[in-house]
């Protein structure tokens, strides 16, 4: 694993786990205060990833790969970035017009992948964590990072995920989702949710065993355990709205200032607003560009969305497009910060 600046890395753990204690404590804060809070609300910190950390948090890998290489940015290397988008990110589009149930199904696991990933690298690099230190236990610690946003809700909440997922379906195809429905039978959700409740304990027990230091464990652990209880308990949309905004977005953008050297320093000294304006000035022009994906989808899918949940559908799918290339990104990312070479 490749070690960021030890000062600047020591911000980037206190921000990362100040923003996950934010995430938790939001989503518990509402459920307590509001009980059930009308739906229309609950899309609103989805929404507001439109600007806020989310779209942008992609908004900068034509920049991250050359950087961490120490090389300058060319024509030909953001040539290259476009062109990946292009290929995969259409080729991923036309799934969704062709089998939508497919693609949706897609979505789910690609995002457990990225995800999870996301986390790993946290706590490679920020939380120090010794006890991940074979491939196999990372994989591991990938699975179970992951599996939190995307099995814990249906587990917990079958009725609004397989709500979400009509809701992007629908917009291809309005009888498509039907395809999906033995996900969220009782069995299903009983077999995941005991098979996945088995994949944290194991995990977090072979880690405890293998760690030498403490701290990152607890780190580690109690992270866990707090999305656990947060994604059974906060509503899905509003949960996912909360994470993706806060947790892997926030932790990602640090990712990226960890590796451009001015951002590092500002980080350094503790000028957290300084390293951030850097990042948004390097995210404006490709958020924007984020942004003409998303007309141009609600201008192909068939369905035009009209209410919130169909709006915020098409930002999902918009979302899913994009993510699909900025994960070959940034597991090329990981490789050059071998994060899954044990050492
Ligand atoms: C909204 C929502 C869902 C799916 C969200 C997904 C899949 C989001 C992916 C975002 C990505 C990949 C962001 C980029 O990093 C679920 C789980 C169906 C449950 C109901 C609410
Ligand atoms: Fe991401």
């Amino acid at each position: 694993m490749v070690e960021p600046p030890t000062d600047a890395k020591r911000r980037a753990n206190r921000l990362s786990l100040a923003f996950g204690v934010l995430t938790i404590a939001a989503g518990l804060a509402v459920v307590l205060a509001a009980g059930s809070l009308p739906l229309a609300y609950q899309y609103l910190p989805l929404v507001a990833t439109v600007v806020v950390f989310g779209l942008p948090h992609g908004a900068v890998d034509h920049l991250v790969l050359p950087r961490v290489r120490n090389e300058s940015v060319t024509k030909r290397s953001l040539a290259l970035v476009g062109l990946l988008y292009l290929v995969v990110g259409a080729s991923y589009a036309l799934v969704w017009f062709v089998t939508p149930a497919v693609a949706f199904a897609l979505f789910i696991l690609v995002t457990l992948v990225h995800w999870g990933q996301g986390d790993v690298y946290a706590l490679l690099a920020f939380a120090d964590a010794d006890h991940l230190e074979t491939r196999a236990s990372r994989l591991l610690a990938l699975f179970v990072r992951g599996g939190l946003p995307m099995l814990v809700p249906l587990v917990a909440f079958p009725d609004q995920y397989a709500f979400v997922a009509e809701t992007l379906v629908g917009l291809f195809d309005p009888a498509g989702a039907a395809a999906l429905a033995p996900a969220f039978e009782p069995t299903v959700r009983l077999v995941v949710g005991v098979g996945f409740g088995l994949l944290v304990v194991v995990s977090l027990a072979l880690g405890y065993r293998r760690a030498d230091a403490l701290e990152p464990w607890l780190i580690d652990a109690g992270e866990t355990l707090g999305l656990v209880v947060f994604f059974a308990v906060v509503p899905p949309i509003l949960a996912i709205g909360l994470y993706f905004a806060l947790w892997h977005s926030v932790r990602h953008i640090l990712r990226t200032l960890l590796v451009d050297e001015p951002a590092t320093a500002a980080l350094t000294r503790g000028n957290d607003l300084a390293a951030l304006g850097r990042f948004a000035r390097d995210a404006a022009p490709m958020t924007a560009g984020a942004l003409v994906v998303l007309a141009g989808l609600a201008l192909l899918v068939p369905q035009t969305p009209a209410t919130v949940p169909e709006v915020a559908a098409l930002y999902l799918v918009c979302i899913a497009v994009l993510t699909l290339p900025h994960v070959v990104i940034v597991s090329l990312l990981d490789l050059e910060q071998r994060v899954w070479t044990a050492d």
